[in-house]
């Protein structure tokens, strides 16, 4: 992975990065590396993240998937961190990637038009959960099973799981003798893509988890005490220092459709992980070279709020661009859609500096397994160090468990703390309405 800074340093952009400032940074980054290298080494709850490309058994997973190994798709039931690593991967890697679905969503029209379009004969259903209790998951797990026995497909024999040592989702499991995978130890669901929370889909798609894992390692090898050394740490140091400098938005762009998702992820490991104590880049999601047209007017012209990450692979499919056959359109002969879409995104990416707003660049070499291993692990890994910079408690989301607490207590018509604001605000709201 390749990481440029040079469109984010103060001589590019404002809000930019002093040089000395960097400087200054880089002894906070060997401190950091040095704790999370401590960490890593005791196995402490979080930092046990950045050892998953070892402790990772392929082999575990690809026993766990062989009942459906046949399957054409797989069905993920999961939300945040148990579905988007699976997510993100099998959109950048399967050969399909319409052939990995993922119910992340109790929205019931989509639960139903999806499951009516899919043949269940040939579909595998991949169920996660950490805690086993998350309300969207059991919840749609239980719909996904119902339309199964509705077309007389044993569900039993169609399922993998991944969850915890208990709970419900496990009592579940137990109870029908299903094939099970643990969740990591240590390991919160975001940190996870590495794992058999990330790896099951694509176990089952042939996609090449070895590679992902590898690329993974080939990250945490590259990782060193400073920020010069160390493209995670390079970027994970910018980003700090950016949130310092005035950037408290984070907008990445890949450009790259198959790293669509990977936006998605990465919006939860930045907002979950850093958005605490009254801080925290709000991450923005854009697609290139399709959003220079809708949100780019934004990013140059808009509050001097933001940064924007660019993400490319340097290698691209030859899809070559046929003879226009018209004048006007002759500057497009003799090239290709990715000799067109690296125009693009070079010259958005200069189009930032020359507005004064900062970018910072992300390239991997292609869209293979190793790269995008190391991707995912990378970007765990400048997390971690911006939580470190930032003296925040990256592996926690308390502000996120107020909500699931609040839509159990609701659903079972519990009163609580919760549902005594959701009580109040509704209150409020019908008074504000009436006085209208
Ligand atoms: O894996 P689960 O326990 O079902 O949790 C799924 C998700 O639930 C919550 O929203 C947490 O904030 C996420 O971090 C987690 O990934």
């Amino acid at each position: 992975m390749h990481v440029d800074i040079g469109a984010a340093l103060a001589s590019a952009a404002d809000p930019g990065v002093e040089r000395a400032t960097l400087d200054d940074l880089d002894e906070r980054v060997a401190a950091a590396h040095e704790r999370i290298e401590q960490g890593r080494n005791k196995g402490e709850f979080g930092y046990a993240s950045l050892n998953l490309p070892e402790a990772t058994d392929a082999e575990t997973i690809h026993d766990a998937v062989a009942p459906v190994a046949d399957a054409e798709s797989v069905i993920t039931v999961g939300i945040g961190g148990s579905a988007l690593g699976a997510k993100t991967i099998t959109e950048a890697l399967a050969e399909d990637p319409g052939s990995h679905v993922v119910l992340d969503n109790v929205d019931p029209e989509h639960v139903r038009r999806t499951l009516d379009g899919l043949s269940l004969a040939d579909t595998a259903i991949n169920v996660v959960s950490r805690s086993g209790t998350t309300a969207e998951t059991l919840a749609n797990f239980l719909v996904v099973r119902e339309a199964y026995e509705d077309r007389g497909v044993d569900w039993t024999e169609r399922i993998v799981v991944t969850t915890g040592e208990s709970g419900p989702l496990r009592a579940l499991a137990d109870q029908h003798d299903l094939p099970t995978l643990p969740v990591p130890e240590g390991v919160p669901g975001r940190f996870s893509a590495l794992s058999a929370v990330g790896l099951v889909p694509p176990a089952i798609l042939g996609i090449d988890i070895e590679g992902l894992l590898a690329g993974g390692q080939q990250a945490a090898d590259d990782l060193a005490p400073s920020l010069y050394d160390s493209p995670a740490y390079a970027y994970g140091a910018m980003a700090y220092a950016l949130e310092e400098a005035g950037a408290t938005v984070n907008a990445v762009m890949p450009y790259a459709e198959r790293l669509e998702s990977f936006g998605e992820w990465f919006a939860q490991l930045w907002a979950e992980s850093l958005g605490k104590d009254g801080r925290g880049q709000t991450p923005a999601r854009a697609l290139g070279a399709t959003d220079q047209h809708s949100q780019l007017q934004l990013y140059r012209a808009g509050h001097r709020d933001k940064v924007v990450t660019f993400v490319r692979p340097r290698e691209r499919a030859d899809v070559s661009i046929p003879d226009p056959d018209h004048e006007d359109l002759s500057y497009l002969a003799g090239t290709d859609l990715g000799g067109l879409i690296d125009a693009e995104y070079e010259a958005t990416v200069a189009s930032l500096p020359a507005a004064d707003q900062p970018a910072l660049e992300v390239e991997i070499d292609r869209l293979d397994a190793e790269s995008v291993g190391e991707l995912l692990y990378a970007m765990e890994a400048a997390c971690v160090l911006v939580g470190e910079l930032a003296d925040v408690e990256t592996f926690t989301q308390p502000a996120v468990e107020w909500g699931k607490n609040a839509t159990r207590a609701l659903i079972r018509g519990e009163a609580t703390d919760e549902t005594a604001v959701i009580d109040e605000r509704e209150r409020l709201r019908i008074g504000e309405t009436e006085s209208l």
